[in-house]
């Protein structure tokens, strides 16, 4: 007999506020995800579909007009079909559908006659097959340089029409005024408004910019309205109408729900930043926070590890076993009965089980597994952490919830002000309930399993608008930093000579010092880039394509930055790439060089490394050392590829992993919360 079976409709919380409460997407949407994901891999039947598509647009076209009576026409036509307050479960089934061809085609075909009007762009194809993706909910992977900023706005701008309320996500502060502000003419000519949010504006102007159609804001500030929003409760049905009537509510919420969100640079956001949740904390009474961490540490003590606890060096997380636990109980108990003991001074909170053992095998983390010179120096009389990727330290960071103050009174140092968490959220269950999700990037494939299994979302790739000109030259490896800097300074003069622009990327302040000292003798004029401003930042690299430029970067240079060529520079063989860096993901390279032969422009990329840089001299065994340093002048290219490619690889695993075990926490945090309340 043959069984059939429903998809249980998604929890979607509508009002006000909608918003999906699923966590992660339906198995039903992701299996439908990655069917789609598999037939996109027939190349035949993705033309065939691309081609029936864009004639579609290009045929709507001549229709697509921009006076007040076609766009009233067509918001009418695109909101019939979105729901984001449905009124039935066939309505609901409908929200998930999306638009249909011909009324996806119309919205194209109007945006990009409102993009040809304002901004002189009429869309590529390219950009109208990745628009179409990303309003399907998908990734779309379109190479750097291909246009992503304006995609994103043809999307934004169909979704907007069809009465969503449009988040852009962006990298940062910078590109979010930078984009909202290019595109602006371009949304108002479709009647839209545009909104942004960055760090240092007030909650009455993000709850202006989030009234916008279209808002654009970082994840960050993002997750932290979202989370602040959480905080100030609901609403009273004469707060909905005074704010559905457009007036302002002081210390009500900010977000309309999360209705669409589309994110640009997605996999450096939906993967690189999601490692660790986002967490709003307030200060809290630090004389007992001191006292707890003290008794904590005291209880830590007196367990004996094999016997009361297990540790965990590889997660750094130490567990209590049942005698543990019972030691422990029994020592809470005796001070709770009165009776004359060590911990006679416990607070209540002692008295909660979770809470407890949670204090306590934070403690002993921090007694056994977290170690000086490791994970953290002790300067000053404080602790600094020293940051797992690069190795340095890094500035102003802290350990959440009370281990830093642990670490502290374990090296006897004065313990710094606490913070107590007030809600948290990772980025792997914020993004999964917006009602509909869709973004862009130039390197999704190498993570395409990880983003569908963590938050549904397939990728598209999208062809290239012309064929790519980057040539490649062979990867070089050097003993050493100075005679890696002497050879790129040697290579920076013969190419500036020609009037090539270079762009070196390294791998710190000290590098980037190091090989600007050797341009400087040589007499070469540079600019090095190591502030961490993202407006100066992005006006260097912009210009980083100038005749004869020279531009020293420290970190991924630009990402979102456009280098457009001088004049004259494409016939010289445009920009050339030199990567002085091993990043943690190739697709973190896979950006650098995407900043030379953009658009069909020509240009080169190579890779010249020494093998003290930070991620091959913790990686390679030392005994290594001298017979590569012997010989990596004259390692054949494969296996030179191989044994860069080896720690970067073993990188990106352990990145992995960190994110799997965030999301593994968040899942038990969410089911011991399930009866204690919501964690945000
Ligand atoms: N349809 C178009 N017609 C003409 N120029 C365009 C069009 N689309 C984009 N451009 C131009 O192409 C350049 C690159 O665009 P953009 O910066 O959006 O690329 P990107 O894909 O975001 O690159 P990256 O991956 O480096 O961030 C910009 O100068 C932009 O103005």
């Amino acid at each position: 007999m043959a069984r059939t079976a429903t998809l249980p409709a998604p929890g979607l919380v509508w009002g006000p506020h909608p918003e999906r409460r699923t966590g992660p997407r339906e198995l039903g949407e992701r299996v439908q995800a990655g069917w789609t994901a598999a037939l996109d891999r027939l190349g035949a039947w993705r033309r065939h579909d691309d081609a029936a598509f864009l004639a579609r647009v290009h045929a709507a076209a001549p229709t697509a007009t921009l006076d007040e009576a076609a766009l009233q026409a067509l918001r009418a036509c695109l909101s019939r079909e979105r729901t984001h307050e449905p009124a039935s479960a066939r309505a609901r089934e409908a929200a998930h559908a999306g638009f249909s061809t011909a009324s996806l085609a119309l919205g194209l075909a109007t945006a990009s006659a409102a993009a040809r009007q304002t901004l002189g762009h009429r869309p590529y194809d390219t950009q109208l097959i990745a628009a179409r993706a990303v309003l399907a909910g998908r990734l779309a992977e379109m190479a750097t340089g291909e246009g992503k900023t304006l995609t994103v706005a043809l999307a934004a701008a169909v979704a907007a029409l069809a009465g969503l309320p449009v988040h852009v996500v962006t990298a940062n502060d910078y590109l979010v005024a930078r984009d909202a502000e290019r595109l602006r003419p371009l949304y108002a000519a479709l009647g839209l408004t545009v909104g942004t949010v960055v760090q240092a504006d007030e909650r009455p102007a993000r709850a202006a910019a989030y009234r916008c159609q279209v808002t654009y804001v970082t994840a960050k500030e993002l997750v932290f309205d979202y989370l602040r929003d959480g905080q100030s409760g609901g609403q009273t049905a004469g707060q909905v109408a005074v704010q559905a009537a457009g007036e302002e509510l002081p210390g009500e919420r900010v977000l309309r729900g999360l209705c669409m969100a589309i994110v640009d640079e997605a996999d450096a956001i939906l993967l690189d930043e999601a490692r660790v949740p986002l967490i709003l904390s307030q200060p809290v009474d630090m004389a007992d926070a001191e006292r707890h961490a003290r008794q904590a540490l005291r209880f830590a003590r007196a367990l004996e590890v094999g016997t009361h606890c297990e540790l965990d060096a590889a997660t750094l997380s130490a567990r209590l076993t049942e005698r543990g636990r019972d030691r422990l109980a029994r020592a809470t108990a005796s001070a709770d009965s009165g009776e004359r003991s060590e911990y006679a001074d416990l607070s209540p909170a002692w008295r909660n089980r979770l809470h407890r053992e949670h204090a306590v095998c934070t403690a002993l983390a921090a007694l056994h597994l977290y170690q000086r010179e490791r994970h953290y120096i002790v300067r000053d009389d404080t602790v600094q952490l020293i940051d797992e990727t690069t190795g340095r330290i890094a500035e102003g960071r802290a350990w959440a919830n009370g281990l830093q103050q642990l670490v502290e009174i374990k090296e006897g140092c004065a313990p710094s002000p606490a913070f107590a968490t007030v809600a948290q959220i990772t980025y792997q269950r914020f993004f999964p309930r917006y009602f509909r999700l869709g973004g862009l990037s130039g390197t999704l494939s190498d993570a395409r399993a990880e983003l569908l299994a963590s938050y549904g979302l397939s990728v598209r790739p999208v062809p290239l608008r012309r064929p790519s000109r980057r040539r490649v030259a062979p990867t070089r490896l050097f003993p050493d930093h100075p005679s890696l800097w002497v050879a790129v300074a040697r290579r920076v003069l013969m190419l500036h000579r020609r009037g090539r622009p270079v762009l070196v990327a390294t791998d710190s302040v000290a590098e980037a010092q190091a090989l600007a000292d050797h341009l400087h003798r040589a007499g070469l004029p540079h600019v090095v880039l190591h502030a961490r401003c993202d407006a100066q930042e992005a006006e260097v690299v912009a210009r980083a394509g100038q005749r004869g430029a020279i531009t020293v970067t420290t970190n991924m240079a630009g990402r979102g930055t456009d280098i457009a060529l001088g004049e004259g520079v494409e016939a010289l063989g445009g920009l050339h790439v030199l990567s002085c860096q091993l990043n943690a993901s190739r697709r973190i390279d896979r950006q650098l060089a995407g900043r030379a032969a953009r658009q069909g422009d020509p240009g080169s990329v190579e890779t010249w490394l020494s093998l003290d840089s930070a991620l091959l001299a913790r990686s390679l065994p030392a005994s290594w050392r001298p017979w590569l340093a012997a010989r990596c002048r004259r390692l054949p290219q494969p296996l030179l590829r191989a044994l860069l490619r080896w720690p970067q690889h073993m990188e990106e695993q352990r990145q992995r992993m960190q994110r799997e075990r965030l999301i593994r926490h968040d899942e038990q945090m969410e089911r011991r919360l399930a009866f204690a309340g919501r964690s945000e």
